[in-house]
Formats: structure tokens, sequence, C-alpha cells
């Protein structure tokens, strides 16, 4: 059974603005889901779909086997939540937050080992007024963590986390979904999607433009892998403009800079090029999911921008 299932599901405000548009999505269990798009998309809509919080003018959304229109409390225990711009209470301390939390759940969790594993046991006792945005953010996920759930909503996660937090947030995350959790993650922060997401959703406008692995999104488009070789000293006919799947070749000196169709097209690049000349250096990219965002949204990455802020 999938832990999320959407058919069609559709939101329009008063006002005609229409937020979610026909969404089919589903999440199995155990799965790590990044939902991704830009300002405005349609993701806090869908979120807030999921969690019975705001109706939807159409179609069916299921989670954790239970229709969101019918009575959702019971399922909604079963579901941790993270949400972006939450709010503590400065008088209460970490450990307090999280005993509010359990009794509210009626869950038997004990709260210090929770604090242990979100990296805050040493400020257990300490009242939440002084806490750092990444203090408060390592809280407000532990008190997500309570009562074991079965979906773990998260938005924005590593919000306010240095390097340190984000890489346990990630590990954590990861040995959840190991257990059998299922995680919703929706974040701005692409490269913390990138590494630790299984697959990934694309809203725009609404609408969910692309919904695959990152590595299946990659072979999708056209013109996104990058390979330059160094060579001991460049050939007059390389002849890889020839080379099938090859959409550019630039030559610089002793390098030479190849796009690729697609991943597979660097390997024959390689092969064509090494029987032709000596080669002494290689550096392969691939499209970073910020380039798959773009390509999928129309937005314009902050390189992109600043070229064009310089080019005005
Ligand atoms: N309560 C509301 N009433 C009317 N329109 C709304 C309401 N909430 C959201 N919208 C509109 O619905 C669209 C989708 O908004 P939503 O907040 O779901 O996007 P988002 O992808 O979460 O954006 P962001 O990344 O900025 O948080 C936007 O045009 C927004 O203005």
């Amino acid at each position: 059974m999938a832990t999320i299932e959407t058919t069609d599901l559709t939101k329009e405000y008063p006002g005609g603005v229409l937020a979610v548009d026909s969404l089919d999505l589903r999440v199995e269990e155990g799965e790590i889901f990044g939902f991704l798009g830009p300002n405005g998309a349609g993701k806090s809509t869908t979120i807030n779909m999921l969690l019975g919080y705001v109706s939807p003018t159409d179609g069916r959304a299921t989670v954790l086997g239970d229709d969101v229109r019918e009575d959702f409390a019971t399922t909604r225990s079963r579901i941790g939540v993270l949400p972006d711009g939450y709010s503590l209470y400065d008088r209460l301390t970490a450990r307090e937050h999280l005993e509010w939390v359990i009794r509210t759940k009626d869950a038997d969790d004990d709260p210090d080992a929770i604090l242990e594993q979100v990296g805050i046991a040493d400020a257990a006792d300490r009242r939440t007024g002084g806490f750092s945005k990444g203090m408060s953010q390592r809280l407000a996920f532990g008190m997500a963590l309570v009562g074991d759930p079965d979906l773990l909503v998260l938005d924005e996660p590593s919000s306010g986390l240095d390097p340190t937090g984000k890489q346990e947030m990630r590990a954590t995350i990861r040995e959840i979904a190991k257990a059998g959790t299922t995680v919703f993650f929706s974040s701005h922060i692409l490269p913390e999607v990138e590494a630790v997401c299984d697959r990934v959703g694309i809203m725009s406008d609404g609408n969910p433009v692309a919904v695959d692995s990152i590595d299946a999104l990659r072979e999708g488009l056209d013109g996104v892998a990058h390979i330059d070789l160094t060579l001991e000293s460049v050939p007059d006919d390389l002849g890889l403009e020839r080379l099938n799947g090859v959409e550019g070749v630039s030559i610089d000196g002793t390098k030479v800079s190849v796009d690729c169709r697609h991943t597979a097209v660097k390997a024959d690049v390689v092969r064509h090029v090494d029987e032709r000349a000596t080669i002494t250096d290689l550096v392969s990219e691939d499209a970073s999911l910020e380039d798959l965002f773009n390509s999928y949204t129309g937005e314009t990455s902050d390189d992109e921008r600043q070229a064009a802020e310089v080019m005005a």
C-alpha cells in the first residue's frame, strides 16, 4: 500500500487561484520523497491537503490508507510534521516541549532519548527562549519524531542548521526511512534534497511537471551532461561533432569541453578521443538537481541570473 496516493487532487482557492491542478502522486512506504517547486507552485497547499487541514476542491488523496476528507484525526496522530515557520514556547524547556507532544500524541517515548537523537541533550533543561535557530530546528525535528510516526512530513527541515547538523539530520532521516517510515521532504535547498531523497516531484504553477528519481530525470532531459578533457595535444580533426549525442564542442588550448545529450554519451566521447589523442585529465559533470529544477520549471539559476545582469 502506498503511504500517499493522490488522484486528480485539485485545490482552487476562492477568487479563482488554482493552487494545485490535478495532482497524481504515489509515495511508497519507506521512501524518502522530495517535493520541490518555485514559490507559489502549490507545495504548502498540497501538504496541507495531505494533512487534512485544507480540503480539496476536486480529486482524491489517501494518506496511510485513509481519505483526507474523512475523519482524519487518528491518521494525523501517525504523522510527524516539521512545519516551516513553527514556533516554540519561549518559557518551556526543550524537555517540556517533548513531554507536551508525547502527552498530546499519547506516546511513550523517552524525551531524553529524542533529545540525544537530535543532538541537544545538553540543553534539555534550558528554556527555548534562548535557543539559536539551529537548536530550535533540532528540537522541532525531535518533536516531529515523537510516537515513531509512519509518515514524516518535513518542510525546509535543514533551515538554520550548520553543516554538522545537516549531516546528522540526513543520517537520522535515512535511519528512520530504513525502519519503514515514509519521509515527505519539501525544500528549496536542492543539494539537501539531492543528498537524501530517493525520488522527487517537481511542481510548477500547481502542476506536477516531473516525478521520478533524480537519475531518471537526468536521463530524460536533453543536454544535461558535460565533460572536460585535457589532451597532450589536440589533433586537427578530432571529429567529436560527428559523434551521436554530442551537442556542442569547444576547444581552448589543450582543453576540450563537450556538452552531451545524456550521461551515457560521455563514455563514447572518452573512447572516441582516446583513440585519437592522449588524455591527461578528465572532469565529468552531470546536471545537478538545480539544473533539472530550472529546466522543468523554467527558473533561472543564480549563475545565469548574474551572467544576464553582467550582459545587460
Ligand atoms: N489561503 C489562500 N487563499 C488564496 N490563495 C492562496 C491561499 N494559500 C495559497 N494561495 C495561493 O495558492 C498558490 C500556491 O501557494 P502555496 O503556498 O501552496 O505555494 P508554495 O509552493 O508552498 O510556495 P512557497 O514555496 O512560496 O511556500 C499561490 O498562488 C498562493 O498565492
